[in-house]
């Protein structure tokens, strides 16, 4: 047999037939919708138009997300490739079954015509049988098949012998013979033979179908049918040829009607079957995937003592925002992964530079030595002590009495470690300061401070069971510097590592991001060594998943449909998006590296030399050289082992803050400045270079990271999401120059331009929420009149879209209750944070200001079912003006809704509009959490204030539309 591509991982094409079918009935309503609507423009008013707009932009929006989610296969076969594959007489045996039923609506020369043409096949005939299942249990049948047979003596080997195309008789004879020069005498002589044996054929059958018993049924042959009745017989089984009964592992069945046209079919259909793993490599990249590892033949390959090192980045910036205890968390999850211990090294950044984090990393450090070695030992998962200690401890026969006094100790001591850290928090000015350790933390200013680099643990004698390396990192800041948020503190990240350890991967995570899956650098190893070819896997991308996700997602957070059908479809084209956490990256591709060895310079692509690799990556001797060996294909910063406490003086001036002036950091390598979305950015022209990335989910999921709930976190996050986006998409690497520019595939820029759009969809969502109200109070409308059939568009466009978008919740595992609090939260997000992207990227195109990376807020819930259950799914609020738009929304509704009732200053009859109402009514639903909030107390309850702007707009809104009215 072929041998697979690679024996570590597959890649598993998907098919969802019926999603596709829906998505193509959903395009074609949308554009029936806006030829109805472009038709009758004149007809109507200006709510018409903004309909218009709205949903063309709805149209193109479906497009570019379908483009990445709808990934139809060709698959090309080469049947002239079988046989060198496979000797004749190793193609595997194949059943052919045909059915009939009745020999009066399916005449016997039909079925006979399908027998003869499957039997005449180009495919060694021992290696075929041939069953004819007829369910009329007719004679007729039967001798019309007894009969073929006697002529398929003839045929068969007229057809191999001269190559006939169309084996079935009766189409064969049906066309003229086209002379050529193959039209031999000896052709012709067979010929004409053997059409007028087919002719007698013809006419046996069809005098036998005419003589109601034909006179045969005395002999021996067809005593079983006398005296049957259709309905009622006994079986009947009657071998022709060969008289053995097959069990061929391949088995191809056709309907009686459908004859063998392409002789060659099941050397197709053996390319197919047989050769799959090599022939259909090319073409499956436009298959949505998902890759499975084989972790467990990973060490079958590579000896311990070969897998390749990794540098672990983890990335802090806010004590307040992100608690200490969750970052230890992470970090000691990293610590404790199965992989040898020399391999690795983890690098903190802190860019909040608090003693705080230090302490509680400090602290940990010490806590390691008990966690990793228990962890190991017992095949602990999770290895984030938080996670493993909040869940019941499971009855098990692993749980031995010498388990148990372990586990009771290693839990006090984490009790002891957390309530150590929450101290520390509580206390403003800690003890430690004053010793010698705190030194560096003592009088520094947050937004101004030189470089702290600490090596908290060092693996001294490179043992695989002892603990990694830890080094916690804070870089220097300088008002005057722009210090580049997180994209600045990974780049600071990677050439500290470079120069201390310089391995040749490296893992990305957030600070709440614990590893989840020890198993995990396994299932990422198996697809960075593996592929054939470097170039498919510039970097390994995990979905970014949360722990504690509530019970039918009601705020929407989770994102498990975006990453099962979206993500899933983009990983079959060049690949999955780098999402900033939880990516395993090539040192190399982040040095801006090309997959065919060169790299750029000032637009141009070439070799590195001395004095190019100082201008990309800065002055630093110490660097450059550990850069030119990643660069060259080698790792370490040498051949010999070194001390890593002697390289932190080097790490120092590599970190601070004027560093980067002059060399390539942020534009051209490493993590690219300029938006606050710099994952998207990165991982794009990491694509433009060539690149792909792929996919990895394990099962158990690899990380786990803290979703925050519904409520100001999660708006500030999507804010500062739509934010990104959109300065990417107004910037010089927006994906359409790219494209054009560089080696990014046109529907993996598609891809892109769905998630870019994201932050400029608030303005026809609020358009058109805004919609309904406008024409119930203005008297206008934007739906056909219930009396227009036209309205039928509409209403199976709504069905069918809401159908579609069931159904892929459905598969994904979420319930009807998860869908619908998701299609809400779409709404609620588009229209408040969205919106205020939208305008800070406005601002700042303006000049007028500029945008910041706003660190989302890590709720330190450490048991599930903290607060009252009830209040868990709650929607919760602050003074903030990003509620006043949604606000505002409702409140324009709930006027409409009463003016329609009340019938106020209305002199056109409800059904004209009922259309509008209902929708209205829909819009009140989706914002239901914002409903709840109008009357809800404390943080469930939406400010006062809020609440008077709001109503001042929505009274002005309503003025304006009074006006248009008259
Ligand atoms: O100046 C900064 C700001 C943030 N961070 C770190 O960046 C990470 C992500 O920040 P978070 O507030 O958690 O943002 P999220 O919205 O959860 O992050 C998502 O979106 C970001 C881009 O907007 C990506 O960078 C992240 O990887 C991705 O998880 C955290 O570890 C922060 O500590 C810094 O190191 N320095
Ligand atoms: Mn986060």
């Amino acid at each position: 047999m072929a041998a697979p591509i690679s024996p570590l991982y597959e890649k598993i094409p998907q098919k969802n037939t019926l999603h596709r079918a829906l998505e193509f009935t959903i395009f074609f309503l949308l554009l029936s919708l806006l030829a109805y609507r472009l038709l009758s423009l004149k007809n109507n008013g200006f709510a018409w138009l903004i309909a218009f707009l709205c949903e063309s932009w709805f149209t193109f929006l479906w497009v570019l997300n379908l483009s990445s989610k709808w990934n139809p296969v060709s698959y090309i076969t080469y049947p002239e490739r079988l046989l060198q594959c496979y000797q004749v007489d190793e193609l595997p045996p194949v059943d052919m079954f045909v059915t009939t039923t009745d020999p009066m609506l399916e005449p016997p020369i039909i079925t006979v015509n399908t027998v003869l043409s499957l039997l005449a096949l180009d495919y060694p005939a021992n290696k075929l049988s041939c069953y004819v299942s007829d369910d009329g249990a007719s004679r007729l049948t039967f001798y019309s098949l007894l009969e073929a047979s006697k002529f398929a003596k003839l045929w068969v080997p007229f057809c191999k012998k001269y190559g006939i195309q169309t084996r079935a008789p009766f189409r064969y004879f049906s066309t003229e013979l086209v002379s050529s020069n193959d039209n031999s005498m000896e052709f012709l002589q067979e010929y004409r033979k053997i059409k007028e044996r087919y002719e007698e054929l013809g006419q046996k059958i069809e005098g036998a179908t005419l003589k109601s018993m034909p006179y045969e049924l005395s002999s021996a042959e067809f005593v079983a049918f006398s005296n049957v009745e259709r309905e009622n017989h006994p079986t009947i089984i009657k071998t022709r040829v060969s008289g053995v009964m097959t069990n061929a592992p391949f088995m191809r069945n056709v309907d009686c009607d459908m004859y063998a046209n392409n002789p060659q079919i099941f050397h197709h259909a053996m390319c197919l079957l047989l050769g799959s793993k090599n022939e259909q490599d090319c073409s499956s990249k436009w298959n949505p995937v998902s890759y499975k590892t084989y972790p467990e033949r990973l060490l079958q390959c590579y000896r311990v003592d070969e897998l390749p090192p990794v540098d672990m980045f983890v990335t802090a910036a806010d004590p307040m925002l992100e608690p200490p205890i969750i970052t230890v968390n992470t970090v000691l999850s990293l610590l404790a992964v199965d992989y040898p211990a020399n391999k690795l090294s983890c690098y903190v950044s802190d860019d909040g530079a608090s003693p705080l984090t230090f302490f509680a990393l400090l602290e940990a450090s010490k806590f390691a030595k008990l966690w990793v070695p228990f962890c190991k030992k017992y095949c602990i998962q999770p290895r984030a002590p938080f996670r493993y200690f909040s869940r019941e401890l499971l009855p098990s026969h692993g749980n031995s009495m010498e388990f148990l006094q372990e586990y009771r100790k290693i839990k006090e001591e984490y009790e002891e470690l957390r309530r150590r850290i929450e101290d520390e928090t509580l206390k403003s000015i800690s003890n430690e300061l004053s010793t010698a350790e705190f030194v560096a933390f003592s009088n520094i200013k947050r937004g101004s401070h030189p470089t702290i680099i600490k090596v908290i643990l060092e693996n001294k004698e490179s043992r695989s069971d002892g603990l990694p390396h830890l080094v916690y990192v804070s870089r220097e800041k300088h008002p005057k510097h722009p210090h580049h948020y997180k994209a600045g503190a990974m780049n600071v990240l990677t050439r500290v590592s470079g120069a201390m350890t310089n391995a040749p991967f490296m893992l990305n995570v957030d600070c709440d991001m614990y590893a989840n899956n020890p198993q995990i650098f396994h299932h990422s190893m198996c697809l960075l060594l593996s592929s054939k070819n470097e170039q498919d896997c510039g970097f390994v991308q995990t979905p970014q998943s949360f722990y504690d996700g509530l019970k039918d997602d009601p705020f929407g957070n989770q994102f498990g449909v975006l990453y099962k059908y979206v993500a899933s479809g983009i990983a079959g084209l060049q690949g999955p998006h780098y999402s900033g956490t939880g990516c395993f990256h090539r040192r190399k591709v982040i040095y801006g590296l090309w997959p065919d060895g060169r790299m750029e310079f000032k637009g141009r692509i070439g070799k590195l030399t001395d004095e190019r690799l100082e201008k990309t990556f800065g002055n630093s001797k110490e660097f450059t050289k550990t850069a030119a060996r990643i660069l060259s294909g080698l790792s370490g910063v040498s051949d010999c082992p070194y001390d890593l406490s002697n390289r932190v003086e080097a790490a120092h001036q590599i970190a601070s803050c004027s560093y980067e002036y002059g060399a390539n950091w942020g534009t051209k390598i490493g993590w690219l400045y300029g938006t606050t979305t710099e994952d998207i950015l990165t991982g794009m022209r990491i694509h433009a270079r060539g690149w792909k990335s792929t996919d990895c989910r394990p099962d158990p999921p690899a990380f786990l990271g803290c979703a925050p709930s519904g409520g100001p976190a999660a708006l500030i996050q999507q804010k500062r999401w739509a934010t990104g986006l959109l300065e990417v998409l107004f910037s010089k690497n927006s994906p359409f120059i790219i494209t054009f520019t560089a080696k990014l595939q046109f529907r993996q820029c598609l891809a892109y331009m769905w998630i870019l759009s994201w932050g400029l969809r608030p303005i026809p969502e609020l358009y058109y929420l805004a919609l309904p109200a406008y024409c119930i109070m203005a008297g206008s409308h934007f739906l056909p009149n219930v009396q227009d059939p036209a309205v039928l568009i509409p209403i199976s466009l709504f069905v069918s879209y809401n159908f579609h978008t069931l159904l892929e919740y459905w598969g994904a595992g979420y319930s009807i209750r998860a869908c619908w609090n998701n299609l809400r939260m779409w709404r609620i997000t588009a229209v408040t944070a969205w919106l205020f992207g939208f305008l800070s990227v406005i601002l700042k195109l303006l000049g007028l200001s500029e945008t910041v990376f706003e660190v989302t807020k890590k709720d330190q819930s450490t048991t599930p079912g903290e607060g009252s259950d009830k209040d868990a799914g709650r929607f919760t609020f602050d003074g903030s003006l990003i509620f006043v738009p949604a606000t505002t929304l409702l409140l324009v509704h709930l006027m409409a809704l009463v003016t329609a009732l009340l019938g106020l200053f209305d002199h056109v009859e409800i059904e004209s509009r009922i259309g509008e109402i209902i929708c209205s009514v829909w819009v009140v639903l989706c914002f239901s959490p914002f409903l709840k909030g109008l009357f809800g107390k404390g943080k469930y309850g939406i400010p006062k204030s809020t609440i008077c702007k709001s109503a001042a707009l929505a009274f002005l809104f309503f003025a304006c539309t009074i006006t248009v009215r008259k």
